[in-house]
């Protein structure tokens, strides 16, 4: 009998095992059919691995997701994610290139700025000349805010003769008739057929690029005035190469490369503290190489009382001369600096030969008559002013645009 039990027992043991084993192969092919592909499963690895278990809880690899190295391959959709960060970074890195507004009737956009800051020149001398009677009085008050504006002792004593003598004629004056007869002194004053245009082209069929030497003093806008002509040039067409002869003071090239980058002009510069003649060297012969329209090259700051830095200002200029005569040096001055940018001009002309004056921040002082005074001291016209921080805040210098913000109403 207890024979009999135990084979019931091996037996019935024997049929769950059997049955047990039916239902776990099923249980796998049922689980294959809902894998359609390998794709789908190597997007689901990562999900497993991302959170990896241990001991107990490990999980076994799964095994259809494993291929080969030379199944795997690398398709196409692969390549382009394995670009694309690069492609990005790139993107990143690369600055946007900027178009610079046209040039042509930018003062008359800044007149607005110019008349606010030389509005009480024009007014001053409106009201003086306006009065009943035109006494001595009077006329030395005419003087004064000549004076004040910076105009200088020689061109005011001519501008007050001429204007006495006109009144005089005049008999009877009307606020119109003293705003025009105003208007022809003063521009006769400023000049108008003197050459303003920045000297970039070459004269006949040579190869070179038109040079540009920036000079100055520290602080007066120097660096500024070549990256916003290099944006003038551009913005007319020219290709522009930048020279950071400026070593001397360790940002002025960070700061010109910054300004070149922006219009996509590339900039030459050399170690900190390097030959400044050197560098200007390099970015002629490299704006030439390059076959580029125009170099541009921004010197040190030079204190006019530093006669060793001043002679160096003239290396510069002699050892550019070896690769190409330099077609235009423009000294930069700051108008609010009056009568001190006077004796800055007069020491840069002693070495070298300056052929255009810039006056910056005119946006910033009343003393606009400082074109005049600078010209006649030079006898080299104003060509370029500066109005303001802005990219695009520096002029071409046009003498009537300039007038009329003087003398305009409002
Ligand atoms: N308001 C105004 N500010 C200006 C103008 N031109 C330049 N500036 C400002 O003047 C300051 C000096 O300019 P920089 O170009 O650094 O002067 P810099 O002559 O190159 O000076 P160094 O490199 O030290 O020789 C800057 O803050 C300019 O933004 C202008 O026309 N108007």
């Amino acid at each position: 009998m207890e024979i009999v039990i135990l084979v019931v027992v091996i037996a019935v043991v024997a049929l769950a095992a059997i049955s047990g084993l039916v239902v776990s192969g099923r249980r796998k092919k049922a689980a294959e059919a809902e894998q359609p592909d390998t794709a789908a499963s190597t997007a689901e690895t990562p999900a497993r691995t991302a959170e990896p278990k241990v001991g107990e809880e490990a999980e076994a690899p799964p095994e259809g997701a494993r291929r080969t190295v030379e199944e795997v391959g690398l398709p196409e959709t692969e390549e382009a994610a394995a670009e694309a960060p690069a492609t990005a970074a790139e993107a990143a890195a690369a600055p946007e290139v900027e178009t610079p507004a046209p040039t042509a009737g930018r003062l008359v956009r800044l007149r607005d700025r110019l008349s606010r800051s030389q509005n009480s020149l024009g007014k001053g001398l409106l009201t003086l000349l306006s009065r009943e009677h035109l006494d001595e009085d009077t006329w030395e008050e005419v003087e004064d805010t000549l004076l004040t504006a910076d105009v200088g002792v020689g061109p005011t004593q001519e501008l007050v003769e001429r204007l006495r003598e006109r009144v005089k004629v005049l008999g009877t004056r009307t606020p119109e008739e003293l705003r025009g007869l105003l208007r022809e002194e003063l521009l006769a004053l400023v000049g108008t057929d003197l050459d303003r245009t920045v000297h970039t082209e070459v004269e006949g069929a040579v190869d070179r690029p038109g040079v540009v030497l920036v000079v100055g003093v520290n602080g007066t806008g120097k660096t500024t005035t070549t990256g916003k002509l290099a944006r003038v040039l551009v913005a007319d067409g020219k290709s522009v190469v930048l020279g950071a002869a400026d070593t001397f003071r360790a940002a002025a090239a960070d700061q010109l490369e910054t300004w070149g980058t922006r219009v996509g002009a590339r900039t030459v510069r050399g170690p900190e503290g390097g030959d400044p003649a050197s560098v200007a060297f390099d970015a002629v012969k490299q704006g030439t190489e390059a076959s580029a329209d125009v170099v541009l090259i921004d010197t040190a700051g030079r204190l006019h009382t530093k006669t060793g830095l001043m002679d160096e200002l003239g290396k510069v200029k002699r050892v550019v001369e070896k690769q190409a005569p330099v077609d235009e040096v423009l000294l930069v001055l700051d108008a609010t600096t009056g009568q001190n940018g006077l004796v800055q001009a007069r020491v840069f002309a002693e070495v070298v030969d300056i052929t255009g004056i810039v006056l910056t921040k005119l946006d910033g002082t009343a003393k606009g008559g400082i074109v005049v005074a600078v010209q006649r001291e030079l006898g080299v016209p104003v060509k370029l002013v500066g109005l303001g921080e802005g990219a695009d805040d520096l002029a071409p210098f046009e003498p009537e645009a300039f007038v009329d913000a003087l003398v305009q109403e409002g």
